[in-house]
């Protein structure tokens, strides 16, 4: 039975990365949350695969959702009311007893920096390892966020792969990255929005409640 992520990578699943042998850190014997940051605009099957699949290669105890407040980096378009964004997010992740979500970057106000997610979180959760889920597409874009350095000392960093999008910690810090193939779902927040806007459907790309939550909220259409 596997222990944890260097077994996995023995059997292959975690595409371990040159810079972090065995596909993670120890156990520390500590509780494991993984934290799972996003604008959720709207929230689809691929942040949920992303979320279960870390969650069970990493051993991890839970799973945190947390939509962002104001994403800087997506200042350029519009983007949905924080509060629609938190409630579709809640309907995504009801019915899993290992998946939860937190208001607290909505709730600090202002622009959202993952290093204030994780100063919060671990300040909420002493005597627990963080792992930050992110996509290959923000994995990439990663140096360009807020005090980089410190993140690091926050959290362990798990990169997702994500089609389209190549996945590599290439000139991130030795240790602080894993690499992990999930299922590939070609679903994107965007191409949510697109199809709504056009009066297509989005039924199974994201959860039935999270439909029904759109149409009835008249999300993304006319946009
Ligand atoms: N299909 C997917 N597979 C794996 N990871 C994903 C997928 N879609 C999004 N992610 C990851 O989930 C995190 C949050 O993503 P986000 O809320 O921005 O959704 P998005 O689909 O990328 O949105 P948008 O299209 O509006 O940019 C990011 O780290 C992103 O890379
Ligand atoms: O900390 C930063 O500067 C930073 C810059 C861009 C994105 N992030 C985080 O990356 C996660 C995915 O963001 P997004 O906007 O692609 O959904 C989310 O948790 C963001 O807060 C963080």
């Amino acid at each position: 039975m596997p222990t944890g992520p260097a077994d996995d990578a023995a059997n292959g699943t975690v595409r371990t990365p040159q810079h972090s042998p065995g596909g993670g850190p120890a156990h520390t014997g500590k509780r494991r949350l993984g934290v799972m940051g996003g604008t959720f605009d709207p929230i689809h099957h691929g942040h949920l695969v992303a979320a279960s699949e870390v969650a069970a290669q990493f051993h991890l105890d839970e799973v945190v959702f947390v939509p962002t407040g104001q994403p800087w980096q997506k200042s350029h378009r519009k983007v949905s009311p924080a509060e629609d964004r938190y409630l579709m997010t809640v309907i995504a992740t009801a019915e899993n007893p290992q998946f939860s979500v937190s208001r607290i970057d909505i709730d600090r106000g202002g622009p959202t920096y993952t290093v204030d997610t994780l100063r919060d979180l671990r300040a909420l959760n002493p005597d627990t390892d963080l792992f930050f889920i992110t996509g290959a597409d923000a994995l990439a874009q990663l140096l360009t966020w807020r005090d980089t350095e410190e993140l690091f000392s926050l959290a362990h960093f798990i990169g997702v792969t994500r089609p389209g999008h190549h996945l590599t910690d290439a000139g991130l810090p030795e240790g602080g990255v894993s690499l992990v193939e999930v299922p590939a779902l070609a679903i994107s927040s965007t191409d949510c929005r697109a199809r709504v806007a056009k009066g297509d459907p989005i039924w199974y790309m994201v959860p039935d409640g999270v439909v029904r939550y759109i149409d009835k909220r008249e999300l993304y259409r006319g946009e």
